[in-house]
């Protein structure tokens, strides 16, 4: 594939000029649905994705049968300050096991009938800590984003992005700090289990690094100085699905803060996704109040790889299965009401 832009200013260019939601075919999907056989509304948030999901993709197909999951992968320079439960080597080990198949995220992605790709971003050259310098060069930041790009399939039908990475609490935390204000204190939470006082130290770093970095520039420059290339891998991914009208399921508190990166960059640039699950990370809640999403499921999960919206998969199929299945009452022969 060809080199989808050159720059950063060029990735900006493109955010600018995406794609919008078909009216028209999302005006038939909700006429369609309220002549099936049920009281109106009954399927409560069913419908709602049933029609959103139509308006993204267009025309008049309702079928999720290609589900694609991507898990980024990518080290953090943060990690040495001593802010995750477990060492860094952890990432490495873990695309290990994705690729085997012993994550899991490969189980829930074979329940949900997707496609499953792993994407290790390279892991032998950690970020900067960002409490020193940038996380990433503006080069290294366009490599990350192109590789998210690069990712997703063009013949999938639903993408959902997930990351692994030590330490990536604390960039996201830092990232959501930055972005959204308030005190690190709100933002940081225990990630893989640190203990109060690593936690505690975690909390300091973030602080140190939105001193740094915050209030300078947009979603995307605090994407490169505070965030990693396995975020950037996600929000590559998520722009590229929005280029092909693509739906998104967003997982937990990292991807929400590579998807946000986007959103501050572009206000509608995340239209085409919603929010698969709450994570019980700290700042989770806050973070999709901020971004305007309604999780899909609440399961306690806080593992990240992609876990949570994969496992919301199902119930985007079940909203289309009802939308594209049911009978119409003219159909059906059953009085309207
Ligand atoms: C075995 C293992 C599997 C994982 N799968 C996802 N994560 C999750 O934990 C990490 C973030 O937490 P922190 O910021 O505290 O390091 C990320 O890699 C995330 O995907 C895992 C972590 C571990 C240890
Ligand atoms: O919400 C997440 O995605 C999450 C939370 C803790 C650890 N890893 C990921």
């Amino acid at each position: 594939m060809t080199q989808p832009f050159a720059s950063l200013t060029a990735f900006r260019g493109l955010l600018a000029d995406m794609p919008g939601m078909d009216r028209q075919a999302a005006d038939d999907a909700a006429s369609h649905n309220g002549q099936l056989t049920k009281p109106p509304a009954s399927l409560g948030r069913l419908e709602e994705l049933a029609i959103w999901y139509r308006g993204w993709r267009g025309g008049q197909r309702a079928e999720i049968t290609a589900p694609q999951v991507i898990v980024f992968a990518g080290n953090h320079g943060v990690a040495s300050r001593g802010v995750s439960a477990f060492p860094a080597e952890v990432t490495g080990q873990m695309v290990m096991n994705f690729q085997a198949g012993g994550a899991a995220v490969n189980q829930l992605a074979r329940n949900a009938g997707a496609a499953m790709t792993v994407v290790p971003l390279d892991l032998d050259r950690p970020t900067a800590d960002f409490t020193q310098e940038p996380a990433l060069s503006e080069e290294d930041l366009c490599a990350a984003l192109t590789a998210g790009w690069q990712a997703v399939d063009a013949a999938a039908d639903l993408l959902v992005v997930g990351e692994m990475g030590i330490a990536n609490t604390t960039s996201a935390a830092a990232i959501a700090c930055a972005l959204l204000g308030g005190d690190a204190a709100d933002w940081t939470g225990r990630g893989t289990g640190v203990d109060d006082a690593a936690l505690a130290l975690k909390t300091e770093v973030v602080r140190e690094g939105v001193a740094r970095h915050g209030g300078q520039g947009d979603g995307l420059e605090t994407l490169r100085r505070l965030g990693g290339r396995e975020l950037a891998g996600m929000a590559g991914a998520m722009a590229r699905a929005r280029s092909l009208r693509i739906p998104v399921i967003l997982d937990g508190f990292i991807c929400c803060a590579a998807a946000l990166c986007l959103q501050k960059t572009e206000g509608g640039a995340l239209d085409h996704a919603v929010a698969g699950h709450l994570s019980t990370e700290n700042g989770h809640a806050r973070l999709l109040e901020a971004m305007g999403k309604t999780p899909l499921l609440q399961l306690g999960l806080r593992l990240g790889e992609a876990s949570g919206a994969t496992l919301a998969i199902p119930v985007l199929k079940g909203a289309l299965a009802c939308h594209a299945g049911m009978a119409t009452f003219a159909q059906a022969g059953v009085s309207d009401g």
